[in-house]
This record gives C-alpha cells, sequence and structure tokens, in this order.
C-alpha cells in the first residue's frame, strides 16, 4: 500500500526522497538527503505540478496512478525545469499520452534544449488562470528564482502556493510532510544551506518575486515547495526568513574559518574566538576549511554579520580549501559584512595578501589590523588578534536590537 498524502481538498502530495544521492547538482552534500516535491490535484481536470528526478520516476508514476486510478492527467505544470524536478515529464507523458504540458514561453525554450520533441504545449503568460473545476490556477512568473524560467502556481479556493524551488530546502521528508509535523530546527539550517548557496545570489529576483505576490494581494494558506516541508501551520514563517535573507539582512554572530597545514594558523583562530567570547559575543562559529565542505561554512556567513578569514600561505597564494570558500563567497553577492584578516607565512607570503585583497575588492568593513605572524603567533600577533576581536565586538554589540534573536523557525 502506498502512503498518499493530502495537503488540501482535493491536493496531494506525490513527491519522493532521494537518499542515495551525495551531492545535490554533484555540488553540495546530501547528508541527510532530500525530496523531489510534485503534486497533483484531482479534479474534474486532472492535474500535475511539477515532477522529480528520472531515477525516482516510477516511484512518482505509482504515487499518482494510486490517487487517480483510471482517469488520465489532463496537465502537467513545469514551474521549474531543473532535471531534478523535469525529469519525470518522459514518464508522465509516456503513462499518460494525452497530458497538455504547461508552462511559460521560457519553460518550453528549455524543454526543448533539454529533452527535444514536445508537443501538446500549453503556454501561459504572468497572470494567466487556468480552470480544473472547483480548482482555480494562477500563474506567477518569478524568473531567475533560481532560473530564468522559474514560476509559482497558485491554487486560488485552497490558497496553495505551489513555488518550485523557493522556499524550499535539502533534507529528506521522513514521516512528516508539513511543518508542524516536523523538526524545524534541522530543517532550519538545511533552508538556509540551500537558500545561501542555491538561490541566494539572486537575492534581487527573490525580492522582486515576494513583492509580486505581496502586490497581488495573494493570501496564503500553504506554501509547497518542490524541496522540504510544506507550510501550512506557519507559511509566514518562511517567507519571512526569505525576505530577510534576500535583504542581507543578519543575526549577531561571528565565522571564523581558517586554512592551516600545522596548526599555527588555526591557534590565531581560537585565540580570536576566545577573546569574542569573554566580550560576550555567543553566537561564534569557527570552522577547518580543509574539513567542512564550503556550502556549510557559506550557511553560516549568510547568517552571521562577523567574518574573520585566517590563511597559511600556499605556494605564494591562500591555502587551497580557503580559496575555494573566496570564490564561492565573490561569486555570491554577498553583501554588508564585518570582516577581520590573519594568518601566517613562512618566506615571501601570499595567504594573507590575499585576504587583504578579496576584502578590498568586495568593498566589506574591515575591522582590526591585518595580522601575518612568522611562522608561528608570538606576542605581538596574539596581541593584533585581540583586537580584531575587541573590534568586532564592539561593531556587534553596537548594533544590538530587542529582536535579534527572534527566529520563528525554532519557536
Ligand atoms: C606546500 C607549502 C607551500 C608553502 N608556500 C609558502 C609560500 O608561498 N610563502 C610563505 O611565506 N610560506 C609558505 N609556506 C609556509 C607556511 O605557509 C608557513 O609555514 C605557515 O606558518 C604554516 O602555517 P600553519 O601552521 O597554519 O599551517 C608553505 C608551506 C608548504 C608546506
Amino acid at each position: 500500500m502506498i502512503n498518499t498524502v493530502a495537503i488540501s481538498e482535493g491536493i496531494h502530495y506525490v513527491g519522493v526522497n532521494d537518499r542515495e544521492t551525495h551531492l545535490f547538482e554533484n555540488l553540495w552534500p546530501l547528508d541527510k538527503g532530500v525530496s523531489y516535491n510534485a503534486y497533483l490535484i484531482n479534479d474534474e481536470k486532472v492535474a500535475i505540478i511539477d515532477t522529480v528526478k528520472s531515477t525516482k520516476m516510477d516511484a512518482f508514476i505509482e504515487k499518482v496512478g494510486s490517487i487517480i486510478g483510471d482517469k488520465k492527467v489532463d496537465y502537467l505544470i513545469i514551474n521549474h525545469m531543473e532535471p531534478d524536478h523535469s525529469g519525470a515529464i518522459k514518464a508522465v507523458k509516456e503513462r499518460y499520452p494525452e497530458v497538455t504540458i504547461v508552462g511559460n514561453k521560457k519553460t518550453f525554450d528549455l524543454i526543448e534544449s533539454f529533452y527535444g520533441g514536445v508537443r501538446n504545449l500549453h503556454i501561459i503568460n504572468d497572470g494567466d488562470e487556468l480552470d480544473l473545476g472547483k480548482h482555480q490556477l494562477k500563474f506567477y512568473l518569478t524568473p531567475m528564482v533560481h532560473w530564468p524560467e522559474t514560476m509559482m502556481t497558485y491554487e486560488v479556493n485552497e490558497k496553495v502556493l505551489f513555488s518550485a524551488d523557493a522556499f524550499g530546502g535539502f533534507g529528506t521528508l521522513d514521516g512528516g510532510i508539513f511543518d508542524d509535523e516536523v523538526n524545524l530546527e534541522f530543517y532550519t539550517d538545511e533552508i538556509r544551506r540551500y537558500y545561501s548557496n542555491i538561490v541566494g545570489k539572486y537575492g534581487m529576483m527573490v525580492q522582486k518575486a515576494l513583492n509580486k505576490l505581496t502586490d497581488a494581494g495573494i493570501d496564503l494558506k500553504v506554501i509547497a515547495p518542490g524541496h522540504g516541508p510544506v507550510w501550512r501551520n506557519n507559511p509566514s514563517c518562511i517567507l519571512d526568513y526569505y525576505d530577510r535573507w534576500s535583504k542581507a539582512e543578519t543575526e549577531e554572530g561571528v565565522v571564523i574559518v581558517y586554512g592551516s597545514m600545522y596548526g599555527n594558523t588555526q591557534k590565531m583562530a581560537d585565540f580570536i574566538a576566545r577573546n569574542l567570547s569573554e566580550k560576550g559575543i555567543k553566537n561564534i562559529r569557527i570552522y577547518d576549511s580543509s574539513k567542512t565542505h564550503p556550502s556549510y561554512i557559506i550557511s553560516d556567513i549568510w547568517r552571521f554579520k562577523g567574518l574573520i578569514l585566517g590563511s597559511c600561505a600556499y605556494n605564494t597564494g591562500l591555502f587551497p580549501s580557503m580559496e575555494t570558500l573566496i570564490h564561492k563567497i565573490q561569486n555570491s553577492q554577498l553583501k554588508n559584512r564585518y570582516v577581520g584578516i590573519f594568518g601566517t607565512a613562512s618566506w615571501s607570503g601570499g595567504g594573507v595578501s590575499t585576504l587583504q585583497k578579496f576584502i578590498e575588492d568586495i568593498k566589506w568593513q574591515q575591522v582590526g589590523p591585518t595580522i601575518e605572524a612568522n611562522s608561528s603567533p608570538k606576542d605581538k600577533d596574539f596581541k593584533g588578534c585581540e583586537v580584531i576581536a575587541w573590534e568586532m565586538a564592539e561593531k556587534l554589540i553596537g548594533e544590538r536590537t530587542e529582536t535579534e534573536d527572534e527566529n520563528c523557525l525554532k519557536k
């Protein structure tokens, strides 16, 4: 017997879990897996909203069949063409050959370029509607959240927004599907890791999409994203998070990340952290860039206002794992951080000077002096590290507000 879950009257969850894939987009670790969410509206006309990765097409088609029996599928709505959502289009067409595929002009350009030869197309424009019987769909184009063709589908009567990758995150849905059925502390981190690494670069477009939904006066009872939990209890919580993240709003805290072979740079990182703590900073995260995947580090950098970067010199440049991280930060459009820099070198240097150039290019505000120890940190280097910590703490504490600890996901 197959579990099928109704998310609202006549609307069903037909998504699947993926616990096998190691890396999402062959880049981002899936330690806790990922769900590919798809939905089915069983009305006079039957509509599927998005599909799943091709490796999961059988389970998905089976779920659809278990709900509609011998009925045919009339529409397949494609909110997002990335293959983890479009990979089972072919399976839907094979099982339901008369299906009409619904998307915008850019959707069909991408379908053609990915899969070729697609027929039975219905092209919609922004604001168009589709009548299924008791359910009415309305389409909102939300380009570049985070692909050009992305759009959202709103079911007007049940007030359900099918939002594609927006509002989604990593982590399989292990029994619980809804925000009120799962432990949201776990999903908080996985949604932010997804946002910061995949969607965050397009913060302006996220803002445009949020404004479009607000301007349209949409009443949201349920947000049904392409990954992670379905928000029926408190959809405003995830809307609020997206609003804050896309405006680069931060929490009080400091990420210290370093690259170190023999432990000297690491020693300076620990020393800075202790000084931050003595000054009253509670959220301090130290990462060894060789050990922790950058996606986790970026997620915390996205969250906190303070960043302190350390590197030993390596072949006249940055330590390689720091170079990877810096490149990712440069590419992320992350704004408005306080940053400190430190490191070590034994002859010509190269690590700290590269960090210095990086923060000059990115135009973040530096706190404290630039500290480069000769092979191992001495008293004067530790004193400089102390100043970095103190200036950082002063800046952050100076910006404290009453609402600093507000976190709706954790309530
Ligand atoms: C492969 C390799 C390359 C290095 N390249 C440089 C360099 O280009 N310039 C320099 O000043 N030191 C260089 N060093 C020395 C280290 O940066 C230096 O000893 C540093 O203090 C090590 O810090 P750690 O203990 O945090 O690893 C290199 C060391 C190694 C092993």
